[in-house]
């Protein structure tokens, strides 16, 4: 439990100054809950030292429930509170996700297989898929199909005339897509693309399928984001989406000592979309996590 003292201005708190006043123990004012999981280390020690008789993760100064996020609360954050979102309120949040029958099928098979944490999350899936409804749209593009989560979820959806063209280089994973296509009855809408999707994405724009298709998810090499993007972006009509699956890389992109590839790419990739005018953008995932963060991108 944070405990906040409203004789404190909030104007100039920082985080590290909530999480010092968290240490002070009760006094009047905002209760606010944190998890000790999420505060900086040498003040997350501190707390965890306090409380290790009290079961992991619960509330550090009163009532031994688990806390459900954390928060800051200051200008920077127009005093919003910042939510981490923890493993419990998480599972609340996949309860209210509407998760058809064959995507539950699906993620429970994909659990069973190497490289099964690759797959979108059911809240990611059910976005998507809103996405495609409230677009109208008729014809998509996948890049990065593993077990065909995603793009079942958006196949469910579109309508029968629609077309999905799903990239993915790997043979194994596509043929329990397909079976999950072909079970849930969308094989028709879901025209598979084995190779490499640079490859595939060039195929289309000399077959003169430009700024022919309304929505496209990118889910595959994350070095090779802004490839993609410059590829899609002359598929895409004006007006259409591209959405860029895990632009905040687990967390890694706001770390600058994080210096690797993946991360250098997608990093890259943020920081030039920002600035660019092709686009309107809204990055998903500031303050209460979807997936492991989503840039949505409209063609102007
Ligand atoms: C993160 S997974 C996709 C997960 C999928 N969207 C889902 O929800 O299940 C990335 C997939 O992209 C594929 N991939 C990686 N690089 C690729 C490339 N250059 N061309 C085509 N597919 C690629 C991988 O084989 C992998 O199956």
């Amino acid at each position: 439990l944070l405990i906040l003292s409203p004789h404190l201005s909030r104007r100039n708190l920082l985080p590290s100054t909530i999480y010092s006043t968290a240490l002070l123990g009760r006094t009047s004012g905002r209760l606010l809950h944190i998890s000790s999981s999420i505060l900086p280390a040498r003040i997350g020690r501190q707390v965890r030292a306090r409380n290790s008789n009290r079961l992991p993760g619960s509330c550090s100064f009163c009532c031994g429930v688990e806390a459900s996020v954390a928060v800051a609360s200051d200008d920077n954050y127009g005093n919003k509170q910042v939510i981490s979102v923890t493993p419990r309120l998480y599972d609340y949040l996949l309860t209210n996700v509407r998760e058809p029958e064959i995507l539950r099928e699906l993620r429970e098979e994909t659990a069973t297989m190497r490289g099964s944490q690759m797959q979108v999350s059911p809240d990611q899936a059910q976005l998507l898929a809103m996405l495609v409804q409230i677009l109208g749209a008729e014809k998509c593009i996948e890049v990065g199909v593993y077990t065909g989560y995603s793009s079942l979820a958006i196949a469910l959806v579109l309508p029968e005339s629609g077309r999905l063209v799903a990239c993915e280089r790997d043979a194994v994973c596509l043929e329990v897509a397909k079976r999950y296509y072909d079970r849930a009855g969308v094989s028709h809408k879901v025209d598979v693309k084995h190779g490499l999707a640079a490859d595939v994405l060039r195929s289309m724009i000399q077959l003169g399928e430009t700024c022919s298709y309304d929505f496209a998810f990118v889910d595959a090499e994350k070095r090779m984001y802004q490839e993609y993007f410059e590829l899609l972006l002359q598929l895409v009509r004006v007006g259409g989406l591209i959405v860029m699956d895990n632009v905040l890389w687990h967390g890694k992109v706001a770390n600058p000592l994080v210096m690797d590839s993946k991360t250098l790419s997608i990093r890259n990739f943020n920081r030039s979309v920002m600035e660019d005018k092709r686009v309107s953008i809204s990055m998903v995932g500031g303050r209460v996590p979807i997936g492991d963060g989503m840039t949505i991108c409209r063609k102007l």
